[in-house]
């Protein structure tokens, strides 16, 4: 593991189903995310890119090799161990935002602090709210504020406790593309100045070209990465992969 790996994904393989006529979705996958810095996961339908996602972030358990996040072999945690790592080291973005409708906005961003069993630290929810843009909306409840607001929130949520990394599923897929610019902005904020490393999941090389670095995944394979990446240049990459091989994740062999 290189030292500066937030997380790091060694020969990480993911069987859903049996042995037998299970789907391989992972297959020997090893990947670092460096501190500080916004990569983007790419790759043709099926490819594998939500589920290492989901074993990078703890959500999902591989079948075996290792996910070690911030020096902690979180393969090795069990269920309770890895709820307070997932809950203090780790925010979420997902494409449908996932907030809770009966809560305000105040709440919402709150509520990883209270499952935690503690009152936020005072200030941090004013902090986190004028970072993303959303000072006067304090009160309102998710349904009375746009797509782009609803995952403004999302995201302050996720840097309420101030996390190591911010791992987003197609974190701007619901919305339209100036909105999207809106939110790949404050997650290159969170890198830039908030001291994040962020993840993110899209199938758009326009999303993609934010990120200081794009990886593939095809077949559930780990097949190459672009630094510094050009709309175009990832617009051909995919479809390159996606004419080598439609076949996504393979059977187990
Ligand atoms: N819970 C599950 N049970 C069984 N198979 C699954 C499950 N989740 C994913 N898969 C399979 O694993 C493979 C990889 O899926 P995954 O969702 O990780 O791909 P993806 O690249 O994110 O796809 P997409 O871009 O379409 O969202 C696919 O063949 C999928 O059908």
């Amino acid at each position: 593991m290189a030292v500066d790996d937030v997380v790091r994904l060694d020969a990480v393989r993911k069987v859903y189903g049996n042995s037998r006529t299970g789907v391989v979705a992972l297959d020997s996958v090893s990947i670092g995310f460096r501190r500080h810095t916004f990569t983007a996961v790419m790759g043709p339908s099926g490819s594998g890119k939500s589920t290492c996602l989901h074993c990078a972030a703890g959500l999902d358990t591989p079948t075996s090799g290792s996910v070690t996040l911030d020096g902690r072999e979180i393969t090795k945690l069990g269920e309770r161990e890895l709820t307070i790592l997932r809950r203090e080291r780790i925010g979420f973005v997902f494409q449908a935002f996932n907030l809770l409708p009966a809560l305000t906005v105040v709440e919402n961003i709150a509520l990883p602090v209270r499952l935690a069993g503690r009152r936020p630290r005072r200030g941090a929810v004013d902090t986190v709210l004028e970072q993303v843009g959303l000072s006067e909306r304090r009160k309102h409840r998710p349904g009375e504020l746009s797509g782009g607001q609803q995952q403004r929130v999302a995201i302050a949520r996720a840097l309420i406790t101030q996390p190591s990394v911010i791992f987003g599923d197609e974190p701007t897929g619901a919305l339209d593309a100036y909105t999207a610019l809106e939110i790949l902005d404050l997650l290159r904020q969170a890198v830039r100045s908030g001291g994040q490393t962020v993840v993110i999941v899209t199938h758009d090389p326009v999303v993609a070209a934010h990120a200081d670095r794009v990886v593939f995944l095809a077949g559930g394979r780990f097949v190459g990465e672009i630094l510094e990446p050009t709309a175009q240049v990832l617009a051909e990459q995919m479809i390159k992969l996606g004419t080598q091989g439609r076949t996504p994740a393979g059977q187990v062999s």
